[in-house]
């Protein structure tokens, strides 16, 4: 249908079949980025902008009023729907990632009561966490620096295992060492996946008969692929966890599942399925986007020296040389934790939400949106908002730092949602982020190599922006005299 519902949000014309692709594209090309593309047809038609593209009626949302009244109004908690969102989990949608009503909450509540739980024996979040800082120092150290240089790509592999680490060992009790063929196959089968994916679907969602016509190149036999790997991965653990599971020592989330798939009180929504779709979820949500907000963080400590030197004097000031820094000493760092802030907010203002769906005929800021309609925020709109932050280009760490000292997070600080879908796993990404950052930062200085010039801010556009390859010089931190 080329007609625009009633009352729609403005945005270019609808073509039969392609509806608006072909506009977005061009953009795209243009521009190199998704996100901005949708930015610059806010600037033609408005912050809430309709568009169809394929099957899917979206309307992307690039400013601030928009953005918060989606993501708090339950009439827009709702998740798409469709060949993409059902293959991934076998013709059903699973998971807490992409799921939603009764479903989605009663997964959901499980989920957050057993990470917050985490708990588990005798080993906290925290624990985990600084184990993985401690092991990445460690690398670094065996790196024998006396002025070294490491390409990024590198670098942003080493953060990934340590992120992996803390996710796999909740979810499943198991931490890799960094040069784990298990790990290495864990670590590829994502990359490829998020590689071939855009926030807002692919190709075969958007045209579900290309699955059909052009399985190859709509990507469509790809991705089946990769999912069959990253399930069998999944379920050859699952099999192991149910041969040496007790119900009276509950080692990680797998057990507590497995115990609640026993009870009485399991409700229909449990299964082994949805177990395996959580963890997936929990590492497409998880992996990436704490990984690439670290190397975000030191593309940017490379180019803003003076905010490294702030942050290692406030290291030496609370910390010391003595031990590395844990996550009880993140209260008496502002500084540390404005950059975890900061680097979060330069690595999401470059991307969007996650889709949400309007679970009924309703409207938004004074436009039809009729059910089914898929609704996704621009977060360019809020996190580099030029009237908001004044200077959103600059990674100034400041700008979350009163009068007083203190950290400040303002209402159009976004990057982890707002609302109920609100990101799920904030604290463990900020922790690492703070904690892998903080622990560097104490024992090496990371500096543009002499010769070369400064890395670029652009990004590579995917699912995620990641920072383009580039070269640190890391050397060793003398000790005070
Ligand atoms: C810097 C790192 C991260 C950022 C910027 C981030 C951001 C987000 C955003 C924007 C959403 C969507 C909110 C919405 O749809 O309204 C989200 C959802 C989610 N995130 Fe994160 N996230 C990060 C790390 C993590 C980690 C480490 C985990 C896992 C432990 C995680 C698990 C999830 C899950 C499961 C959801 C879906 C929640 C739901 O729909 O109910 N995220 N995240």
């Amino acid at each position: 249908d080329t007609r625009k519902p009633h009352n729609f949000p403005p945005g270019p014309a609808w073509l039969p079949v392609l509806g608006s692709a072909l506009a977005v594209n061009k953009l795209r090309k243009k521009t190199g980025y998704l996100y901005q593309a949708t930015g610059e047809l806010a600037k033609e038609y408005g912050p809430v902008v309709g568009l169809r593209v394929g099957k899917d009626r979206q309307v992307v949302l690039c400013g601030y009023e928009g953005i918060k009244e989606m993501l708090t109004r339950e009439e827009f908690d709702g998740r798409p729907q469709g060949p993409f969102y059902e293959t991934r989990t076998w013709g059903v949608r699973r998971g807490v990632l992409l799921t939603d009503e009764d479903f989605w909450q009663e997964q959901r509540r499980f989920v957050l009561r057993h990470l917050k739980e985490f708990g588990f024996g005798r080993r906290t979040m925290s624990d985990l966490v600084e184990q993985e800082a401690e092991q990445l120092v460690q690398a670094f150290r065996q790196l024998k620096f006396t002025g070294t240089c490491v390409a990024c790509m590198g670098m942003i592999d080493a953060f990934g295992v340590y992120v992996l680490n803390t996710l796999w060992s909740m979810l499943a009790g198991i931490r890799y060492s960094h040069t784990d063929s298990e790990l290495k196959k864990l670590q590829g089968l994502l990359t490829e996946l998020f590689a071939n994916i855009d926030m807002v679907g692919c190709l075969f969602s958007q045209f579900p008969v290309l699955r059909f016509l052009a399985p190859e190149l709509s990507g469509y036999k790809q991705f089946i692929y990769i999912h069959q790997k990253l399930w069998e991965f999944l379920k050859a653990e699952l099999d192991k966890h149910k041969q040496t599971f007790k119900p009276d020592e509950l080692r990680d989330f797998m057990d507590a599942y497995l115990k609640m798939l026993s009870s009485e009180q399991k409700k229909s929504s449990f299964s082994e399925s949805q177990l395996l779709a959580i963890c997936m979820d929990m590492f497409m949500a998880g992996s990436e986007t704490t990984t690439k907000s670290l190397g975000f963080c030191f593309l940017n400590l490379l180019l803003y020296p003076e905010v490294q030197q702030r942050a290692q004097a406030e290291i030496d000031a609370v910390v010391g040389r003595d031990r590395l820094p844990t996550l009880n000493d993140r209260p008496n760092m502002p500084y540390m934790e404005a950059t975890v802030l900061e680097a979060v907010r330069v690595f999401m203002g470059k991307t969007f939400s996650i889709p949400h769906r309007a679970l009924k005929d309703t409207e938004l800021q004074g436009y039809n949106i009729p059910k089914d309609t898929m609704v996704i925020c621009n977060f360019s709109g809020t996190l580099m908002d030029k009237e908001f932050w004044g200077d959103p280009e600059v990674f100034r760490p400041d700008r979350f730092i009163d009068a007083e000292g203190k950290v400040v997070i303002p209402e159009q600080y976004t990057p982890f949602g707002y609302g109920k879908h609100r990101c799920m796993g904030e604290t463990l990404a900020k922790s690492n982020v703070f904690l892998f950052t903080a622990s560097l930062l104490q024992n090496f200085n990371f500096s543009i190599p002499p010769g070369t010039s400064p890395p670029s801010t652009d990004a590579i556009d995917g699912v995620t922006p990641s920072p383009k390859p580039f070269k640190a010089l890391v050397t060793l931190r003398p000790l005070p005299s």
